[in-house]
């Protein structure tokens, strides 16, 4: 791949070009970013990452070997319009849109591309996304090793059904932030039982480092791993015991739930809007 496109600039854009630049796969020079108008922003990315940034679409797009679709779901429509007169038949796209369908991008392009419904998380940044892939029947085999390659540089990455996506997207997707609030929460009571901040801080990251790699490097299941934790009348029992009275565990299924069909109704969103247009899925 010689030169990737970013339309948009985000959170999720600059996880995967930190993430990239950072593998080494593509030098900076080689991706190319746009936003919707905050031009300090372009700037910070161009200097913080050494990538290119332009709203000419005749430099963006010329000769780029896959264009990434990296707004938010409610403005894919106006983004993907705008963008048209530069899509041509076969053209790879890698979507990282929550919930919006590989059909819906295709519908407003008015193309045949070839479309890569990617679903990675933030921690691309630091090469340690867990990403989910779909593909249309567009996508040949060396485009698809291609993305792969691309998002194996940003982390672990497998390939599903495209319905599958709305469940990747609430379980980990958005699974950081239910990371980080966790650590908020113990944070929270760590200043209220007495440890400073910092202390705190370093105890919470490396508990966290070492359940992850406990998980990774044990053949134990979870449940099995908190049992041996959970010494009877000790501490641990007394914590969850609090935790079930509060249906924690319970609350994060719904959460997890909710966030997936939230992910199918920012979907529903693009569909209604074509529909509002008179160009229905
Ligand atoms: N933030 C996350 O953790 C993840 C986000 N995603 C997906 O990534 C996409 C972007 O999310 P974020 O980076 O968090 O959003 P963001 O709000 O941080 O960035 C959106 C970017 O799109 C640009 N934009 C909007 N309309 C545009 C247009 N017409 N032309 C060019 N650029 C346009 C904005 O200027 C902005 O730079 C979303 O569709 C989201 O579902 C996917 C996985 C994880
Ligand atoms: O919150 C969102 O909609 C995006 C998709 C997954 C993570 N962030």
């Amino acid at each position: 791949m010689k030169k990737l496109v970013f339309v948009g600039a985000g959170s999720m854009a600059e996880a995967m070009i930190s993430g990239i630049g950072a593998s080494g796969l593509l030098p900076g020079e080689q991706m190319w970013v746009t936003n919707r108008q905050d031009t300090d922003r372009l700037k910070t990315l161009e200097q913080k990452y050494g990538i290119k940034a332009t709203y000419d679409y005749e430099v963006l797009f010329r000769d780029a070997d896959a264009i990434v679709l990296a707004m938010k779901p409610k403005d894919a429509a106006g983004a993907i319009e705008e963008i048209k007169p530069y899509l041509s038949d076969g053209m790879l796209i890698i979507s990282v849109l929550a919930g919006v369908s590989i059909d819906a991008i295709e519908t407003v392009a008015e193309k045949s591309l070839a479309v890569v419904r990617a679903m990675p998380n933030t921690s691309a940044a630091i090469g340690k996304s867990a990403t989910a892939l779909a593909v249309n029947s567009h996508v040949s085999e060396a485009q698809k090793l291609l993305v792969q390659e691309l998002f194996n540089t940003v982390g672990l990455t497998t390939i599903v059904e495209e319905y599958q996506l709305d469940a990747v997207t609430g379980l980990s997707g958005s699974g950081p932030a239910y990371i980080y609030y966790l650590v908020e929460a113990m944070e929270k009571s760590a200043a209220e039982i007495g440890l400073e901040k910092q202390t705190a801080k370093q105890l919470i990251i490396q508990t966290l480092l070492g359940a992850a790699e406990m998980l990774t490097q044990s053949d134990k299941e979870p449940a099995q791993l908190r049992f041996e934790v959970t010494s009877p009348g000790g501490t641990t029992e007394a914590g969850i015991t609090i935790l079930e009275q509060h249906g924690v565990q319970s609350a994060f299924v719904s959460c997890i739930k909710e966030a997936t069909a939230q992910s199918k109704r920012l979907g529903h969103l693009l569909g209604d809007q074509l529909a509002a247009a008179n160009r229905p899925l």
